[in-house]
């Protein structure tokens, strides 16, 4: 055990075992953040009957906007990128995340803002709804009951979709997306349906089922990833747009629950540029020495490796839903993974399952979410306490 600074303590190697002893699981997890991830088919169901409950219906009376922004910052954030990648590039309207206070100076009346804040209170979405309602801008907000965002949606007439607090936000992923997708649909910019809503919820169990703490790490494909990650440098890339929004929450969720460095991104880019890492001294160069008949554990701490977890979108999607042949994203994933082994690095690829995109992202965002906190905890680490954002956050405000 280490005790760091800020009252962090934990294990510098991952503790296996721990994995696959539930009491000491539920120890190390006060907060119960396995309960929340597990949780996330139920978000889908509970988000979409509030959201059925709101007066979204005001939103569609002006008919289709210029543009959809929306506004938060974090988990909130996300919401916009999973809304980018559902509605698709057939969008007839621009969809623009924006994580910066206020809203694009281009905003007016003709255009919506959804403004996103599991807390209610980030200077981010509130600002971005302080500003959609003097420009005159439609305005709806996702977030904590009987809070500061609830009151500006009040004052602006605007739809208000309570979502019940989970802290910290990023437990509440699926709970804050389901209503923004719900709002986009009454302007009618995305094709989600209820069939999708309620098979995106039940892929969601399913995963928690299959993660669950009970379930022993050589059938808990959470915990497989986990102890594969553990003592690595994760590398995360998603074969499709779709699949680069859930590799950028893997990156989310590794950083602050397992506070793992990690890359993210998509692989369309990183094949013009980051693949080189694949050569480096974290990656080829490491795995060249490796000595096969050496001692694993001595072989794990003889250097930090690169891991790459690739995300595969399958090739499911509809043709329309992208603006690359399918093919073309295969045969790259496919690619990457070739490069990986000819260089000894072991590669973890989770491929997307599902009719549809909602439900695609959903299988490919469950295990990760687990695997993350199970890498927090099978290193001592409270996954739910981030002394540092706290700390940042009472910094920057001084
Ligand atoms: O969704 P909220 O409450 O606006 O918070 C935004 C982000 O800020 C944090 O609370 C960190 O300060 C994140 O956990 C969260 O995603």
């Amino acid at each position: 055990m280490m005790e760091g600074t800020a009252g962090v303590s934990g294990h510098r190697r991952a503790d296996e075992s721990l994995l696959d002893n539930p009491g000491a699981l539920a120890e190390q997890d006060p907060g119960g953040m396995l309960r929340f991830t597990a949780s996330a088919g139920a978000q889908v169901r509970e988000s979409a009957a509030l959201a059925a409950e709101a007066n979204l219906s005001l939103l569609a009376d002006e008919g289709r906007p210029r543009a959809v922004v929306i506004a938060g910052i974090g988990t909130a954030g996300r919401t916009g990128d999973v809304l980018a990648t559902v509605a698709g590039p057939r969008c007839p309207v621009p969809v623009i995340p924006h994580r910066s206070a206020g809203v694009p100076g281009w905003v007016g009346a003709a255009d919506v803002v959804i403004a996103v804040s599991a807390s209610g209170r980030s200077p981010e979405a509130l600002g971005a709804a302080e500003a959609a309602h003097r420009r005159g801008a439609r305005l709806v907000a996702v977030g904590a009951p009987d809070s500061q965002l609830q009151s500006v949606a009040e004052r602006a007439r605007a739809p208000f979709i309570p979502v019940p607090r989970r802290a910290p936000a990023r437990a509440s992923l699926w709970a804050l997306t389901v209503p923004v997708l719900l709002a986009a649909r009454t302007l009618g910019l995305v094709k989600v349906n209820e069939a999708d809503l309620a098979e995106t919820a039940a892929r969601l169990d399913a995963d928690a089922d299959r993660c669950r703490p009970t379930a022993e790490s050589f059938v808990n494909p959470a915990k497989s990833l986990a102890l594969g990650l553990a003592g690595s440098i994760p590398i995360v890339w998603g074969s499709s747009p779709l699949a680069t929004v859930a590799a950028r929450r893997f990156g989310d969720t590794l950083s602050a629950n397992a506070r793992y460095p990690v890359v993210t991104g998509a692989l369309g880019e990183a094949g013009r540029g980051r693949v080189g890492l694949l050569d480096g001294v974290f990656g080829g160069l490491a795995e060249g020495k490796r000595d096969i008949f050496a001692d694993p554990d001595e072989a794990a701490v003889d250097g930090t490796r690169l891991r790459l977890v690739l995300l595969r979108d399958g090739g499911l999607n509809a043709e329309d839903d992208t603006d690359e042949p399918l093919a073309v994203e295969e045969r790259r994933a496919d690619a990457v993974q070739t490069l990986a082994e000819r260089r000894g690095v072991r590669c973890d690829v989770v491929t997307a399952e599902g009719g549809s995109a909602l439900e695609r992202l959903a299988s490919l965002m469950a295990v990760p979410d687990f695997a993350s906190v199970y890498l927090a905890l099978a290193h001592g680490l409270d996954p739910m306490a981030v002394p540092a954002i706290t700390e940042m956050k009472e910094l920057a405000n001084q």
